[in-house]
């Protein structure tokens, strides 16, 4: 079952994000000397940067051995203002002591069309999962990578890396990265990972914040039989995975353990 914790605002909740960040690094690091991370867009990133960016939160990771995908990425030039390679270098990686390289972005090669739009998102997601099957397992086939650790945020129709309510793409089972050609939230052409390779991470972490976010977790965390992303994330990750909320968001939340401080000692 999905641990929830909800903080009395956005600032607690990244000081403890950022605890948790710490730890989650710090054990990967320990096990097998790098720290694999997914990390999707939106709000996301400025929370993390809040406590992360510190000279305190730059000491207390080994930046270096982080490698970092993207959970989900928009099919547009790493510049434009929708990318979440360009949110996430600009928020955060580049204030951190990082190599560029160590940051994966989707090939802009493949990108096609001034904003994209031309974009064979097929293609673009195989040439991801490429990648994947090179930093994961050199020479090597793997059935499924395993990402030390999962960011994602939600979005407020329940959607989680560009995996959206009702659509087909979260019955696929075989792929790692998918296209998707009808976001409904635009743009609509994407890449993400597909939910058996976010549940299959040792550590997932959702973020979500503030009133707009409030009846979606409610629905998420107490009607799972409707199936939203999110909550699909929730029962193939179960104890993996971790919401760090506000309580403006956690609010309508009545049957559902809420813990108001991290242990950092159970995850
Ligand atoms: O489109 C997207 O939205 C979600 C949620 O974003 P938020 O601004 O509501 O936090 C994000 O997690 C995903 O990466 C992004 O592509």
């Amino acid at each position: 079952m999905a641990t929830l914790y909800s903080f009395k605002n956005k600032n607690e909740l990244s000081v403890s994000l950022a605890e948790y960040v710490k730890k989650v690094s710090a054990e990967a690091i320990a096990r097998h000397g790098k720290c694999m991370v997914a990390i999707s867009g939106g709000s996301l990133p400025k929370m993390l940067a809040q406590e992360l960016i510190t000279e305190e939160g730059k000491a207390a990771v080994e930046w270096s051995k982080w490698e970092v995908f993207f959970a989900d990425e928009r099919a547009v030039p790493l510049d434009h203002e929708d990318s979440n390679y360009r949110l996430n270098m600009e928020e955060l990686f580049s204030k951190l002591p990082m190599d560029p390289s160590q940051v994966h972005p989707i090939d802009a090669s493949l990108i096609s069309g001034e904003d994209g739009s031309e974009t064979d998102t097929t293609e673009l997601a195989d040439a991801y999962e490429k990648v994947l099957v090179k930093c994961f397992a050199p020479g090597d086939a793997v059935r499924h990578p395993t990402f030390d650790l999962v960011l994602l945020g939600m979005g407020p129709d329940g959607h989680c890396c560009s995996l959206f309510p009702g659509h087909e793409l979260l019955r696929e089972s075989v792929a790692w990265v998918v296209g998707i050609d009808d976001s409904p939230k635009p743009p609509s052409k994407r890449i993400t990972l597909t939910l058996p390779i976010v549940g299959h991470a040792n550590k997932i972490a959702f973020v979500a914040a503030g009133e707009g976010k409030r009846d979606m977790l409610r629905r998420i965390i107490e009607n799972p039989e409707e199936g939203l992303p999110c909550t699909l994330v929730n029962i193939t990750g179960g104890e993996k995975v971790s919401w760090f909320v506000d309580d403006e968001a956690s609010q309508d939340i009545t049957h559902y353990p809420i813990r108001k401080e991290l242990n950092l000692a159970n995850i």
